[in-house]
């Protein structure tokens, strides 16, 4: 399967084109008040309907309620929602349920004992997510631009497909691809000039320093032995 590329906390109309434009598959609009990248449902509606059927449309949320889960289902219209909180896999199946959609639920990794759930979130989520664990007391549970031990999840067949983030950039991306080999990359703060603010120009080479990558992976597993 192709890599799928997501771009993660959208927040304007033409950043949101820029990431379209550059041929991301998917973009994310963050639902977290605490977040530099959090929109309104307003304005998430509006940056949703620029994207529709040109990517898909991710709601990403932490420990959101019943309430939210279902205006944002309602208003935004996404293809899928993205867990990024305590959720545990009961909660995941329920929003599942809830929403009608597809769902993507982020574990932290920072030591290989934090893989202990895999198991039980694979059950429910439709993908599952790495990304760093965020340090003691951090105001945000993602998004922190920290990256982890990607040794940890190389080779790892959940029986779902895998979405790599923490800390990816344009520079690093190809060689954690390589790696790992996952069925999707997410990225958020390697591809801004400060928290919240988009670069147009770090997200077209995020997306094809990844494709690359891809393509050059896809080439030595498919070349012949002799
Ligand atoms: O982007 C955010 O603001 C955010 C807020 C709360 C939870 C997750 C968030 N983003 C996700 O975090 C990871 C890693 O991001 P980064 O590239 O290291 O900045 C990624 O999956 C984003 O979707």
């Amino acid at each position: 399967m192709t890599l799928l590329v997501k771009i993660c906390g959208l927040t304007t109309p033409p950043t949101l084109e820029a990431a379209l434009e550059a041929g991301a598959d998917m973009v994310g609009l963050v639902f977290f008040a605490r977040s530099p990248r959090h929109v309104s449902l307003d304005a998430a509606a509006g940056l949703a309907a620029q994207a529709r059927g040109r990517a898909r449309i991710v709601a990403l949320t932490v420990d959101a309620d019943d309430a939210t889960i279902e205006a944002i289902a309602k208003l935004v219209e996404p293809d899928l929602f993205q867990l990024h909180g305590r959720e545990i896999p009961a909660r995941v199946a329920d929003v599942r349920a809830r929403c009608g959609r597809p769902v993507i639920k982020a574990l932290p990794i920072a030591v290989r004992d934090d893989l202990a759930p895999v198991e039980s979130f694979a059950e429910v989520a439709d993908m599952l997510l790495f990304d760093a664990k965020p340090a003691p007391g951090a105001a945000l549970p993602g998004g922190n631009g920290l990256a982890f031990d990607h040794t940890l999840v190389a080779g790892l067949d959940p029986g779902v497909p895998v979405m790599l983030s923490g800390g990816l950039d344009p520079a690093t991306v190809a060689q954690a691809i390589g790696l790992v080999r996952p069925a999707a990359v997410d990225v958020s703060s390697g591809v801004e000039r400060a928290p919240g603010d988009k670069d147009p120009a770090k997200i077209r080479a995020f997306v094809a320093a990844a494709r690359a990558a891809d393509a050059a992976a896809r080439e030595i597993r498919e070349e012949p032995p002799l």
